[in-house]
């Protein structure tokens, strides 16, 4: 077997909660996944990364684990996992478990023995410090969830260190039982048949051991540069391999990366460096924060889009890394709310975001719903939301002073609730979801918006991404050529060229609602063209001058006639 199969892979990512609930509690569940594997190998997805299903108190929806070697019961048994695995092998589809070690819940026994003594072993399995001198909290770091990043634990009169939730304890990994006892838990669950991990925000585990105050003009000011990429990650992430990955051949492995950079990702992914398969970075989906904030209404700017992306194609296929690919996860809002149009094009818009991703370079991943169009579901009161983070935000901001109506409109568009309302299967009532009461509502358009509707359609959305998914697979150029952007300052349209040793792609996708012009570049007009993909069916079969229609987006297969290709410049 190709030890780098993912690269000309597709990995669909399940949101257990969310996807298919079989025993009506509301919730969706591990047989819910089973019974739609049939559907998941119809849209030809390779791999299927499943968000923590572990046990715990779901203060982040399972990101706060309070066992790694037990399931919550709401979504099944041990059993029913193995059953999972074995449904998913006989039908070639792999899985990935998504692994949560930069934190705890601080309901897992090892922080409730830390907290029991200074003196109990498992005090050092987490960051403890003293008050700073004038008897606050030891630094000035900010939780990624709002607040202060420590919380004072009264009896021993010491801090301990959450970069996110204060149920969420971040692990000591200078500690080597620590390490040691999560290669352990890794380890487990690849005996127990899982293909591979996704690693929550893996490149904050290394903190800067000095604790200082973060004053660093470019910083926001919440501590980051002392534990992003920080300075043993790479020592940490090589040892994971040795102890973990490289037990078994071909096992896949996709970081989260917290706002990190080109160089630390290319070190993460060159396969040289024994670390990981492929990384997550959000550059490209902070295009649309006003000076760099989340939690204000913002638009986006396209040529901010373009450049975050060059930035990654170029440096990583340069460097010798890999990219994940991804508009869409479980804390993002829909992508077609967001970049596209929701409205009147929405499956015109959801099929031009798909094609400009998918032509690129790395691995793409497809959120549940994102493959039918799923939109935002654009609730109206606060007691819709339920996302941790979220809750957090409507605090602070009426802090801030803004109205309950600015606060609404800003989750509207923000909210990581966005992405995790209910799969919408059918007409039926709750989409088909469930039989019960969904634990968050159920996005009203499921009526038109749902996947019966676009398997029984074949011009829907799903479809698309069938065709792209098997493209990847027959074009050599996707998986390797280079990338060259072209026309970087146009403000409607993103384009693209993919060269490979034989061929090339041309991708050209128009954002915007209204018509755009795009003339042919003078020296690709030698070519001879084939439509490979467009999302109307009127598209011209060669490559001419085009005035894309709104959202239209077009990829051509051309082959130079001269038989060489000629070295565009950068235009
Ligand atoms: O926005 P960044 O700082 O670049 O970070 C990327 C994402 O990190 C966090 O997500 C993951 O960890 C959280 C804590 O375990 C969990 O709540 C989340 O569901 C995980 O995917 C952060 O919460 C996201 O908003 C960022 O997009």
């Amino acid at each position: 077997m190709n030890n780098e199969w993912w690269k000309k892979a597709t990995i669909y990512q399940i949101y257990p909660k969310s996807f298919m609930d079989t025993n009506g509690d509301g919730i969706g569940d591990i047989n819910g996944v089973i019974e739609k594997l049939d559907y998941l190998k119809k849209l030809g997805v390779d791999v299927l990364w499943l968000t923590p299903m572990y046990q715990s108190p779901q203060n982040d929806n399972g990101y706060d684990i309070s066992d790694y070697y037990s399931l919550q019961p709401e979504y099944g048994t041990m059993e029913d996992l193995k059953h999972l695995f074995s449904e998913a092998h006989r039908r070639e589809l792999k899985i990935v478990m998504d692994i949560v070690v930069n934190h705890t819940s601080t309901e897992h026994p090892w922080f409730k023995a830390a907290l029991s003594s200074v003196d109990n072993p498992y005090r050092d399995y987490y960051i403890w410090r003293n008050p700073s001198e004038d008897g606050g909290a030891p630094n000035n770091w900010q939780s990624k969830f709002g607040g202060s990043a420590w919380e004072l634990d009264k009896k021993s009169g010491q801090y301990y260190l959450h970069l996110y939730d204060v149920s969420q304890a971040d692990l000591n990994w200078e500690n080597k039982a620590v390490r040691d006892d999560i290669y352990k838990m890794m380890n487990f669950w690849l005996d127990q048949g899982a293909d591979g991990f996704r690693l929550d925000v893996i490149n904050v585990i290394s903190k800067d051991q000095r604790f200082p105050d973060d004053h660093d003009p470019k910083s926001p000011g919440d501590g980051r540069p002392f534990y992003t990429d920080g300075p043993r990650i790479h020592e940490f992430l090589h040892e994971m391999n040795e102890r973990v990955f490289s037990r078994r051949s071909g096992t896949v492995t996709v970081g989260e990366m917290s706002s990190t950079t080109v160089d630390n990702c290319i070190r993460y992914t060159n396969p040289n460096d024994k670390e990981l398969s492929m990384v997550f970075n959000f550059h490209h989906l902070k295009v649309d924060y006003p000076n760099g904030q989340k939690w204000a209404l913002g638009k986006l700017k396209l040529a901010d889009l373009k450049k975050a992306l060059t930035e990654w194609q170029k440096g990583m296929h340069k460097g010798g890394g890999w990219n994940a690919l991804f508009w869409c996860n479980h804390d993002q809002p829909r992508i077609v709310s967001r970049f596209g149009d929701e409205g009147e094009y929405r499956i015109e818009s959801a099929k031009m975001l798909a094609t400009t991703l998918h032509m690129l370079q790395g691995t793409p991943y497809v959120y549940q719903g994102e493959e039918i169009g799923m939109t935002n579901p654009n609730f109206q009161r606060i007691d819709d939301y339920r996302d941790v983070e979220s809750l957090n935000a409507y605090r602070f901001l009426q802090n801030e002073g803004k109205s309950e109506k600015e606060i609404l409109a800003i989750l509207r568009q923000k909210s990581r609730d966005n992405g995790r309302t209910p799969m919408q299967w059918n007409t039926s009532e709750n989409g088909g979801f469930t039989t019960g009461k969904p634990w968050i509502e159920v996005a009203r358009n499921y009526q038109a918006v749902n996947a019966e509707a676009a398997l029984a359609d074949p011009n829907s959305v799903f479809y698309h991404y069938q065709k792209l998914i098997a493209l990847r697979k027959r074009f050599d150029v996707i998986v390797n050529g280079d990338f060259q952007l072209l026309l970087p300052e146009n403000t409607q349209i993103f384009t693209y060229l993919r060269s490979g040793a034989r061929d090339r792609l041309l991708v050209v996708s128009n954002f915007t609602g209204s018509a755009a012009a795009f003339s042919v570049p003078q020296k690709l007009a030698a070519a001879r063209s084939e439509l490979l993909i467009s999302n109307y069916s009127d598209s011209p079969a060669h490559l001419y001058s085009l005035n894309l229609r709104p959202y239209e987006s077009v990829v051509y297969h051309l082959e130079d006639t001269m038989k060489k290709f000629i070295n565009l410049p950068d235009m």
